[in-house]
């Protein structure tokens, strides 16, 4: 590829993780640009047939159709390589399409994958119902039970699935421990790093096989475009997972990648004053009356605490509260009642944006979840998600005082 640097190629292995952030992915085009540049093309041209031929015949090595390589998304990829700290990584255009395109590329119908149950609304139903109708079943395990993993290990087991901290109640996991019943059983281990982003915890390090992520989270962080990636070593993430794409297209725009390139500039500094804000704020509530109870993992009464400390930098930037009330319907109308009474607040069904948002899960994100399998994960009608962003900590506080009140 025309990987034509101002001057030599920089190691990130050797450089700082801020400065992977806003270096790393260093490809230019013949007019040396010092900001990525956004590539706005479906397809690339060739001087000649038997250069087209020989091009799509080793399309890892060049560009040829945006579906599988654009230089743009090629910086995005290097960059978030580096940053995870694997070895290569394919963006999608979907966290969603990120799932499907790793169990895609890992699975045989007659496989089996052994899950997390605290895990997102839309990945939960993509293994408990779309997987199933392709023979690739999946068993659902509390996440801190060593011996419920161990337990669902089947001859046919593939892929362990991990969410931490978890999706919507931050539930946090040992990721070393699970890694370690995963490689006994000779499962590929999958680790969602949505919640953290790489800026906080690397899941690599502590023995994840392949970082998945929904970067239209933290990775795009100001809430304007979709995508995902996948992060692992080359022979999965290129020999299988590039193939997946290549062949069935869940690919990312270049726009898009490009936007995120400019949002990753920005990951160090945001994750941490938004996880600080985030701290303010869930000690706060941990204050309040009207609160039955608060889950953040850098606080003290946060049932996995101990293993937050130890994994992840800060608690981040995701705080769960959830209200009283003596039936379930109860709880939803207080619930609602508090998200109804925000005025700075956006009510919406995203997360990791610079700007504060909140979600009633039981009615939103985890809705399509069968009650049971949301009870299992503790997502009652009284739990609230805030994803906290870059505002004053007190007008967030002040904002959701009213309702609560
Ligand atoms: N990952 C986001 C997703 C937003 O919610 C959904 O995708 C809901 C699922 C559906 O209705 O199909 C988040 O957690 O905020």
């Amino acid at each position: 590829m025309n990987d034509i640097t101002p001057r030599e190629a920089l190691n990130f292995d050797e450089l700082g993780f801020d400065t992977a952030a806003v270096r790393a992915g260093t490809l230019r085009s013949e007019y040396n640009e010092h900001a990525e540049a956004l590539f706005l093309t479906s397809s690339f041209c060739f001087k000649s047939a038997a250069e087209a031929a020989e091009r799509f015949a080793n399309s890892e090595d060049f560009f040829t159709y945006s579906r599988f390589t654009n230089p743009t998304v090629t910086m995005l990829q290097d960059r978030l390589a580096a940053l995870e700290g694997g070895e290569a990584c394919i963006a999608t255009a979907s966290g969603m399409s990120a799932i499907l395109s790793i169990v895609m590329s890992a699975c045989n119908a007659g496989d089996h994958i052994v899950s997390s149950r605290s895990i997102f609304g839309s990945t939960l139903n993509l293994f408990a119902t779309v997987f199933t109708r392709f023979g690739i079943t999946t068993t659902f395990v509390d996440p801190n039970d060593l011996d419920a993993w161990r337990a669902a290990v089947q001859p046919t087991t593939k892929l362990f699935f991990l969410e931490t901290p978890s999706n919507p109640l931050t539930e946090v996991s040992d990721i070393r421990a699970v890694a370690d019943v995963a490689h006994e059983a000779g499962a590929l281990f999958v680790v969602d790093n949505c919640f953290c982003s790489p800026a906080l915890q690397r899941p690599i390090e502590h023995g994840a096989d392949v970082v998945v992520h929904s970067a239209t989270k933290y990775i795009d962080g100001q809430g304007r475009v979709l995508g995902g990636a996948i992060i692992g070593k080359r022979d999965f993430v290129m020999g299988k997972v590039f193939v997946f794409v290549r062949t069935t297209g869940p690919s990312l725009s270049a726009f898009n990648a490009w936007l995120m390139l400019r949002g990753l500039e920005t990951l160090p500094i945001r994750m941490e004053r938004q996880s600080a804000n985030a701290f303010k704020i869930a000690q706060w509530l941990e204050t309040q009356p009207g609160i039955k109870r608060v889950w953040y993992p850098s606080l003290a009464s946060h049932p996995q605490h101990d293993i937050a400390k130890r994994q992840q930098k800060t608690g981040g930037a995701l705080v769960a509260f959830e209200l009283h009330g003596d039936t379930p319907e109860a709880q939803r109308a207080n619930a609602w009642r508090v998200i109804d009474q925000t005025r700075v607040i956006s009510i919406t069904g995203n997360l990791g944006d610079t700007r504060t948002t909140i979600t009633h899960p039981a009615s939103t994100t985890h809705a399509r979840v069968t009650p049971e399998a949301r009870a299992a994960a503790g997502v009652t009608e009284g739990v609230i998600r805030l994803s906290v962003g870059l505002e004053d900590p007190n007008d967030i506080c002040a904002d959701l005082a009213r309702g609560i009140a």
